[in-house]
């Protein structure tokens, strides 16, 4: 017999109870979204989750996708949204938490209509880490993790397809007033000092009609 947590009831239904709050983390490729995440789960407790690291797990755990996911990272890519909002979920119900950085997700119109239709969460915000193209190149071949996608070959191609493809869905968050820009060319501190800032809530001044000791916007 099924109970109300038995894992027959719809990954959707499971994670909708969970009512997580979720912000969207993105940029170019190498404007330092996996480096910054680290640090925001460090000091606001949230988890980090990456589309690009999740979607790496899946390949190299030998699944029935691999082949796929490996061919359309090779190229620069955005594999089907339903793959990559899968292992999203999955990762999302095993957490115990209830706030995540979904970092380099949605990539692409199909990645963020995708993730509304099938989850039905609305993000608090997004953060965008913007940063001059030359920068992320020299970062990225200077990254030495072993990415197969780090040659110069690639990387061009990564670049296109963030032009084309990722620019219009932070532009579509813009116009929803929900993106949080951040200068990501300066050094790791001083960006996460600005990312800081986004993150800590603001006590409002007395003279703006609010109290010193317990008014939080
Ligand atoms: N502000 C910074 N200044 C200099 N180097 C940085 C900065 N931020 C990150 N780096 C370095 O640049 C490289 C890329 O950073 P990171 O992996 O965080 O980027 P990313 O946005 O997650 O890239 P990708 O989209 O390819 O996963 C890493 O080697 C990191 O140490
Ligand atoms: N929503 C996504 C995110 C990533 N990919 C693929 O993974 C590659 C690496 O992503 P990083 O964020 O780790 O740089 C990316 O180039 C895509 O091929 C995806 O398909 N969908
Ligand atoms: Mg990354």
């Amino acid at each position: 017999m099924g109970t109300a947590n038995d894992s027959s009831k719809d990954i959707s239904v499971r994670l909708a109870e969970k009512n997580p709050k979720v912000i969207f983390v993105l940029g170019g490729p190498g404007s330092g979204k996996g480096t910054q995440c680290e640090k925001i789960v460090q000091h606001f407790g949230y988890t980090h989750l990456s589309a690009g690291d999740l979607l790496r797990a899946e390949k190299n755990s030998g699944s029935e996708n691999g082949i796929m996911i490996q061919n359309m990272m090779n190229e620069g890519k955005i594999v089907p949204s339903e793959v990559t909002i899968k292992l999203l979920q999955k990762a999302m119900l095993e957490s115990g938490n209830d706030k995540f950085l979904i970092d380099g997700f949605p990539r692409n119109e199909e990645n963020r209509a995708a993730f509304e239709a099938v989850t039905k969460i609305e993000p608090e915000y997004v953060l965008y880490f913007n940063c001059p193209e030359k920068e992320m190149e020299r970062r990225i071949l200077n990254r030495n993790q072993g990415r197969e996608d780090d040659n110069i070959e690639t990387i061009r191609k990564r670049f296109k397809v963030f032009l084309e493809s990722s620019l219009p869905v932070i532009e579509y968050y813009k116009g929803k007033g929900k993106v949080r820009e951040i200068d990501a060319a300066k050094p790791i501190e001083e960006v996460f000092e600005e990312v800081k800032d986004i993150f800590t809530p603001k006590v409002q001044n007395v003279e703006e009609g609010g109290c010193r000791c317990c008014a939080i916007l």
